[in-house]
């Protein structure tokens, strides 16, 4: 369990705050994350790394000469929004473009993605290289489907190094894609993690076994083991390794003469003597096969908050990975060799800097109507609120147990925002606007991202002239569903919030069509959400991070799909609560909802 912390909403904050203080001679501070304090050569690229927190050293502690040069840091197991990852490259940027490396979870890509194109958009170049190495999370014919885990050092040490010699956008890409290419991991657990302010663990695992598969988020493993002792744990490591090899390594299967790096990472709670004995029975096998094990490292790289879980990174070198494998690297959290003392503690300090929006004009009818839309709004998040500990249960099934907490803390951004934005003058659409953009960067993950796309489509088709009517509500809801699909890849029947949104947009878009009020078209369409809800409970994962326990969450609901029928019944009954809201377009002779 975690034992320190003040209120648990504040822990990602307080982390850094402190993490910044400790450390100013490797990093500083800027909105989104950190970066390096010292000051790169101008036309260098820039590596940008980042995910969830509650995975020290990744990402923060890994900043500094020689490897990434800033890190985006989201919530625990929450990937950072795509407005902190895009502040924290611009903030790292020298010149010499920047490339993303992170660990392919959904919340991640979508994030990331959208902070690349932003950065695009604005004549920066940007590449992204995700790590793959966890060998359990999708078959060998897969590996783009697999997610990061320790594997994540390798890929970013190569590509900090190479962009610190100086190699342009294309090199950098190509040497991290190879380090990926060639990093594999496989890992254990004992017992999972809970996260503070919890007071359960996010999965168990019946004593005398061990979960065989892990993630870095308290995911259950894909199946369960006896408990082994060091060595049968270091021969399971070794031989699945051994069985999953990159295509250009061995052939025939034979690896003799080969070398490795290796990193036989703790997750949080195994200690570094046990990982001793397992590691000594690792390098008797390596040896016997024939492989040469380069500057190992035996500690914990990549951890998942306080869980009990080892794993194994294997990393096969050609030349010039070992060259950029072996660099100097000089971080908070991990150094090796001696960096170029020029490039350290240059405390620059300079901050990005955040502009202030002016709100585009707004009539009176649509700023009293966005009254109507913070009314909704505060609803919403008090419903979050009351329901974030059941979804954060569902979420824990064969996710990683933050869906409510995520959802809470979006809602909560966003009825902040629309407050601020009432008071500002600003109309119904802009309001929304805002608040989707609060969502997304204080919620981050998955559903953040989503959750922010969708709350801009219905604001842009809202707008600020009129009061938002019927038809420009269901427009809006039907553009936020192609939106998301569009962006996230996944379709329904994928066990998504998508299962819930298509049907209830579908079935809004169809009252409104015949002329239903907004309120009555509404509860229709929020019944067809709750029983669709319902049904993801019978379909299988196919996007996000439950997609690798499929099988587990079986009969369990999809928790961003539960959540989204929550939201949208919460609507309806903020529809009749008969406080000013959005207006309806009757038409003559229709019942009243
Ligand atoms: N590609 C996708 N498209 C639409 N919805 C998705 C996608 N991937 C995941 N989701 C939704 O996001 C939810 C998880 O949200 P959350 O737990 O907040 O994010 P994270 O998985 O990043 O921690 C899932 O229950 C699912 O409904
Ligand atoms: O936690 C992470 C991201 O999780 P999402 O589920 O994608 O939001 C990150 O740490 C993994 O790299």
């Amino acid at each position: 369990m975690a034992y320190l912390f003040n209120h648990p909403e504040d822990f990602t904050d307080e982390l850094t705050e402190g993490f910044v203080a400790a450390y100013p001679q490797w990093v500083r501070r800027v909105p989104g994350g950190v970066v390096r304090s010292s000051r790169p050569p101008h036309g260098h690229v820039a590596v940008v790394v980042g995910g969830g927190s509650g995975h020290y050293p990744a990402f923060a502690g890994l900043v500094g000469p020689g490897l990434a040069h800033g890190a985006a840091m989201g919530n625990i197991f929450a990937s950072p929004s795509a407005q902190q990852i895009y502040s924290v490259a611009k903030a790292a940027h020298t010149g010499g473009g920047v490339l993303f490396s992170y660990g392919n979870y959904a919340g991640d890509v979508l994030n990331f993605t959208q902070a690349q194109e932003r950065l695009e958009a604005e004549g920066i170049p940007a590449r992204t290289v995700r790590v793959t190495d966890d060998i359990s999370s999708a078959p060998l014919a897969e590996t783009a489907k697999r997610r990061g885990i320790a594997g994540d050092l390798t890929v970013f040490k190569v590509a900090g190094a190479c962009a610190d010699s100086g190699a342009d956008l294309d090199e950098v890409v190509r040497v991290a894609a190879r380090a990926n290419d060639r990093t594999r991991s496989f890992g254990v657990a004992f017992a999972g993690c809970t996260l503070p302010g919890s007071s359960e663990p996010l999965f168990t695992v019946p004593p005398g076994k061990m979960a065989v598969g892990l993630g870095i988020h308290g995911e259950p493993g894909i199946s369960e083991q006896d408990l082994p002792t060091a060595d049968e744990a270091a021969e399971l490591f070794v031989s699945t390794l051994l069985a999953d090899l990159p295509e250009d390594v061995a052939a025939g299967g034979d690896v003799r003469g080969g070398r490795v790096g290796l990193i036989l990472n703790g997750l949080g709670a195994v200690k570094s003597e046990e990982l001793f004995v397992v590691y000594r029975r690792i390098r008797q096998m390596l040896d016997d096969v024939g492989l040469t094990v380069v500057e190992p490292e035996v500690g914990e790289l990549v951890t998942s908050f306080q869980m009990a879980g080892v794993s194994l990174t294997l990393f096969w070198l050609d030349e010039e990975l070992e060259r950029y494998w072996t660099a100097p690297a000089s971080t908070p959290a991990y150094r090796k060799g001696a960096v170029d003392e020029a490039e350290q503690g240059d405390a620059a300090g300079e901050q990005a800097e955040s502009a202030v929006e002016e709100l585009p004009p707004a009539t009176a009818a649509s700023r009293q109507a966005a009254e109507g839309v913070q009314a909704i709004l505060e609803a919403v998040k008090a419903v979050l609120d009351d329901n974030a500990a059941e979804l954060g249960r569902l979420d824990s099934v064969a996710g990683d147990g933050d869906h409510g907490i995520g959802m809470q803390r979006g809602a909560a951004a966003a009825s902040a925002a629309g407050r601020q934005a009432l008071a500002d003058g600003a109309g119904a659409g802009t309001l929304l606007r805002l608040a989707g953009d609060a969502w997304a960067d204080k919620a981050g993950g998955t559903s953040g991202a989503l959750w922010g796309m969708a709350l801009n489509a219905v604001g842009a088709r809202v707008g600020n002239d009129l009061p938002p009517d019927a038809a420009a509500v269901s427009a809006g809801i039907a553009d936020a569903g192609r939106k998301i699909m569009e962006f996230g890849k996944a379709s329904l029947g994928d066990k998504t919030l998508l299962d819930v949104l298509l049907p209830f947009s579908d079935a809004l878009s169809e009252q409104v069509g015949s002329g239903k009020s907004l309120r009555t078209a509404w509860d229709r369409a929020a019944e067809v959400a709750d029983r669709s809800a319902e049904a993801t409970a019978q379909m299988l994962p196919k996007m996000g991070r439950a997609r690798p326990l499929a099988e587990k969450s079986l009969g369990t609901p999809d928790p961003g799909a539960v959540s989204m029928a929550l939201v949208a019944r919460t609507i309806g009954r903020q529809l009749h609560e008969g406080e000013p809201g959005p207006q309806e377009s009757e038409r003559k002779g229709e019942t009243h909802g």
